[in-house]
């Protein structure tokens, strides 16, 4: 490292997700009002809030599913409407059961994390199949790559989603509770996966969950902020980039 370099303050401050009074009703139901919050890079935010708080509609807005119908958000800096780098951001949606006909398959489904950053359905290069083939070996379902998505378990199609998020190398995983419906075995080895990837790469990341004790002694007793039934828990991590390995499917692998 050279001086400059010595010198340099720790550029991990970037604001990722900013939440500027968004408001959201359904009908004449108001989901969220006022919503503010900041996320920063390389911090790990558990979104917290009762049972229709509206967690999964502000994840849902976030990811550009839903347009706020007050107040803005923006990415990276940029505003959401014109925010056009989908694939910095890998996205966990809450547990959904297929109907047991839809017609892809397990591998299709994990290779469609990367077509946002293709932008069309192009042929699949070598290169992206050997990657989803280590992301189905990763999350230990490659015997089911050739299967019918909707005709696998919840926890199974919960570990097809999490192997399709993390395709990309996302800047930013946004989970909407990721651990329900897995075993505690998988449970355990995938979050140790999200505390390697936030101390040692930079990811920043929006998880909601219900599982107050890991957030808790990951995240702290306090919430940092609280809005209307939202609060929002934050750890920062100042640890350095300091893993030589920057396939992110790694350590999974060899704590699996
Ligand atoms: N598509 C929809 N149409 C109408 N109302 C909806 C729709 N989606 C959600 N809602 C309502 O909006 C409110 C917030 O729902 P949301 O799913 O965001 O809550 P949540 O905090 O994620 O809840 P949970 O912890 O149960 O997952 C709830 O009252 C829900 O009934």
């Amino acid at each position: 490292m050279n001086t400059a370099e010595a010198a340099a303050p720790v550029l991990c401050h970037r604001e990722i997700i900013a939440l500027d009074r968004v408001g959201f009703s359904f009908g004449s139901q108001q989901v969220m009002n006022n919503v503010s919050f900041t996320a920063h890079e390389r911090d790990f935010i558990g979104l917290i809030g009762s049972n229709g708080a509206g967690k999964t509609t502000l994840l849902r807005m976030i990811v550009g599913l839903l347009k706020p119908q007050q107040g803005e958000i923006r990415l990276f800096g940029t505003p959401i409407e014109r925010f056009k780098d989908w694939h910095l951001i890998g996205y966990v949606p809450q547990r959904n059961q297929f109907n047991p006909l839809f017609p892809a398959t397990v591998r299709e489904v994990v290779l469609s994390g990367m077509y946002g950053r293709r932008k069309l359905l192009k042929r699949v290069s070598k290169e992206d199949a050997a990657r989803a083939d280590d992301a189905l070996r990763t999350l230990h379902i490659e015997n089911l790559a050739d299967k019918r998505i909707g005709a696998l378990s919840g926890g199974q199609q919960q570990r097809v989603f999490l192997a399709r998020a993390l395709i990309n190398n996302p800047k930013l995983l946004i989970l909407d509770e990721p651990m329900s419906g897995i075993d505690t075995e998988t449970q355990q080895n995938f979050f140790h996966l999200l505390r390697h990837m936030h101390q040692h790469h930079n990811i920043t990341f929006l998880m909601v969950s219900h599982d107050m004790e890991m957030v808790r002694s990951y995240l702290g007793e306090q919430p940092k902020e609280s809005c209307g039934k939202l609060t929002f828990h934050v750890r920062h991590s100042h640890d350095l980039e300091d893993c030589a390995e920057t396939d992110l499917l790694h350590t999974l692998r060899k704590e699996g």
